[in-house]
């Protein structure tokens, strides 16, 4: 396939983020169509991106050779109900990015096993630096399971699970951490704030320091310990604070969290299944 004609059903956050990436990237914003209920917030993406949009979905998804799923897990059903005729005929590559719907339910709605992959995302694919993870059924051929990953590559580092609850674990680890991150900055700030920071000062060095952190991780030899270790002066600073958040039991905290946001995917394929 040469470069897929692509349809985002729900142009919310986080097909802005993808659309954008993929713009970012030099995709042609003519293969590319967004649609939402309403035509005004899809301006903003028009003005921005220059993509196709519409408020009908069936339009969009008339020549689609990939339909990206990115309506809320809540309404999916009935988007995917109003489109199983469409979506048979064409027989187009399905993404989707609900959290916790399995593809089998996508399929029963659709009336037909279709190839699906199910993606899970993250918003800083905006900026390519996303993380996605990704499933795809049996039906899914090797050159479809290709244009995914080349799709989401093109917004960041792209991953495969083998079996479908994979897909609930990186929902808790990358899908929904992004947020994780950007409470803990805004706990940082207002930490640094209440010991006599500036507002701006305290952000700035927040963010600099999550940047910087962050790339260490990523850039250098040293696994995260060693790195934190190297912070950590004996009888030092850092060492209260670690000592702090221990005696806090942190890792458990994160654990249940993501536990949680686990067992959340879990429980809304579930729910919205019937
Ligand atoms: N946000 C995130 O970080 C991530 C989200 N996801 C998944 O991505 C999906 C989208 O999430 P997100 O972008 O945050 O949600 P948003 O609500 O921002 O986006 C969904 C968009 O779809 C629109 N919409 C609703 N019904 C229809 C319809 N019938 N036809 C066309 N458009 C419609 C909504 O309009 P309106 O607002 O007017 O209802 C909204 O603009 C979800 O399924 C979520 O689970 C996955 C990974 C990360
Ligand atoms: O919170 C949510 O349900 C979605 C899925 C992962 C991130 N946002």
């Amino acid at each position: 396939m040469s470069t897929p004609s692509i349809a985002f059903i729900g142009a919310g956050n986080m097909a802005f983020s993808i659309i954008g990436g993929l713009i970012k990237q030099g995709v042609d914003p003519k293969k590319v169509w967004a649609t939402n209920i309403d035509q005004e917030s899809l301006n903003k993406l028009e003005q921005e991106f220059q993509v196709n949009t519409t408020t009908d979905n069936h339009q969009a998804i008339s020549e689609a050779d990939v339909v990206v799923l990115s309506v809320k897990p809540q309404v999916l059903k009935s988007v995917v109900t109003d489109l199983a005729e469409t979506l048979k005929q064409n027989n187009p590559l399905i993404i989707s990015i609900a959290a916790g719907i399995k593809a089998e339910t996508l399929q029963d709605w659709i009336g037909q096993p279709l190839a699906i992959v199910r993606c899970m995302p993250n918003t800083p694919a905006l900026l390519q630096c996303g993380a996605s993870g990704l499933y795809k059924t049996a039906e899914v051929t090797d050159e479809q399971a290709n244009v995914a990953e080349t799709l989401m590559n093109a917004v960041g580092i792209t991953l495969w699970v083998q079996n479908e609850q994979g897909i609930d674990a990186v929902t808790a680890v990358s899908g929904s951490g992004p947020a994780y991150y950007f409470l803990f900055m805004e706990a940082m700030q207002q930490a640094g704030e209440a010991l006599g920071l500036d507002a701006e000062t305290a952000k700035q060095l927040t963010l600099q320091t999550a940047l910087g952190a962050a790339r260490m991780a990523i850039e250098s030899d040293d696994a995260p310990s060693e790195l934190r270790r190297k912070v950590t002066s004996p009888g030092g600073t850092t060492e209260q604070a670690i000592q702090t958040f221990q005696k806090g039991n942190l890792e458990a905290l994160v654990k249940q969290a993501m536990q949680a946001a686990s067992d959340r995917s879990e429980e809304l394929s579930e729910i919205l299944a019937k």
